[in-house]
């Protein structure tokens, strides 16, 4: 990876016998958006207080923006916004004071405060709600606030620890579409530390998986799946209206296709495990023998597939509990 702006070292947090972080290795470069994906306990939070220079590594170190964490806690914390589980504002100033007030904590010029306080809070989808307390502000408007308080500080890297716990299904959506939205548009590094898989899915470039200390594994979605699930990585279900009147026949050009792995038929469902995605060939083949296809599923694995191959080959299943949605 060419110029990380994280990177991560051999990093071990002991606390007393208990290794919460071990050997930690990774790289995150800018403008992407990484998932620190676990269940309780794994690590995810002893990792970010290092990231921040919260707390001291015991073994390995922590670089952010070309500076060593630990040694330089301050200068790290300029560059890298955090938002922990439940930020906190006061109740009897509006949002949009909440922030002024941030603002002004950070050093920004009086003459512009106003005026930036102001286009964060429409950045954030809180435009026409500035003016209300916080106090009146729901759970799902407050992490939006504190995104603001972030973002007026103008970081280089986000890190949010479970951002969206507590949120409505579709506040969930809207946050975490914000979130991938300012990432894209202004290149922002963003870290999200969660235990929910499928909103990890959503938004994420690329997951580490976390248990007990050690990072199990990283990577993309298509990369996660390629090494669990070795070449069987996509399966491709097509239906057919009426029985195939030769299935051998159409079985064998199915087998031929480069990508296709195997071949499993029952009624007038079929069903392909492929390690390249040949779909169209694959649907191609069915309308030139005059079949009439009226339905083509493909299903690549996911990350329940992936934590639960994780379970099955590392972990003994009864020592966790997963949140799966
Ligand atoms: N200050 C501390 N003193 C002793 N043990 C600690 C301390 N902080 C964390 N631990 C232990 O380190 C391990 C990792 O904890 P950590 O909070 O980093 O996990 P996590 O993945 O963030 O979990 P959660 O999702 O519950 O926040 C846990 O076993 C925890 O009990």
């Amino acid at each position: 990876m060419e110029n990380p702006i994280i990177e991560l070292h051999g990093l071990t947090k002991n606390y007393g016998a208990k290794k919460a972080v071990d050997n930690l290795s990774l790289k995150i470069s800018k403008g992407e958006i990484f998932g620190l994906l676990g269940p309780n306990g794994a690590g995810k939070t002893t990792t970010i207080l290092m990231m921040l220079g919260l707390a001291e590594p015991s073994a390995g170190e922590v670089i952010v923006c070309g500076t060593n964490a630990t040694r330089h806690p301050i200068a790290v914390r300029r560059k890298v916004g955090y938002l922990p589980d439940s930020a906190g504002f006061y109740d009897n100033m509006t949002a949009l004071e909440n922030l002024i007030y941030i603002g002004r904590l950070n050093g920004i010029a009086e003459r512009e405060i106003v005026s930036r306080a102001q286009k964060t809070m429409e950045m954030v989808g809180l435009g026409a709600e500035m003016h209300k307390k916080a106090a009146v502000y729901s759970r799902g408007m407050k992490q939006r606030l504190g995104l603001a308080d972030l973002l007026i500080r103008e970081p280089a890297v986000m890190i949010l620890d479970e951002p969206t716990l507590g949120i409505d299904p579709a506040g969930i959506r809207d946050f975490l579409h914000l979130i991938r939205q300012l990432s894209r548009e202004q290149a922002l590094t963003v870290i999200l530390s969660s235990h929910h898989l499928h909103q990890m899915q959503q938004i994420c470039d690329r997951v580490g998986i976390f248990v007990e200390g050690k990072l199990l594994a990283e990577g993309n979605l298509e990369t996660l799946s390629g090494h669990l699930f070795g070449k069987d990585s996509l399966v491709v279900q097509v239906s057919v209206r009426e029985a195939v009147a030769a299935p051998e026949v159409l079985e064998r050009q199915l087998r031929g296709l480069d990508g296709v792995n195997s071949v499993v038929t029952t009624a007038n469902i079929w069903e392909l495990s492929c390690h390249t995605d040949v779909t169209p060939d694959i649907v191609r083949l069915f309308v030139q023998n005059g079949l009439n296809v009226t339905c083509v599923h493909k299903k690549e694995y996911g990350l329940d597939e992936i934590y639960h191959r994780f379970f099955e080959n590392n972990v003994k299943k009864e020592s966790f509990q997963w949140e799966v949605r």
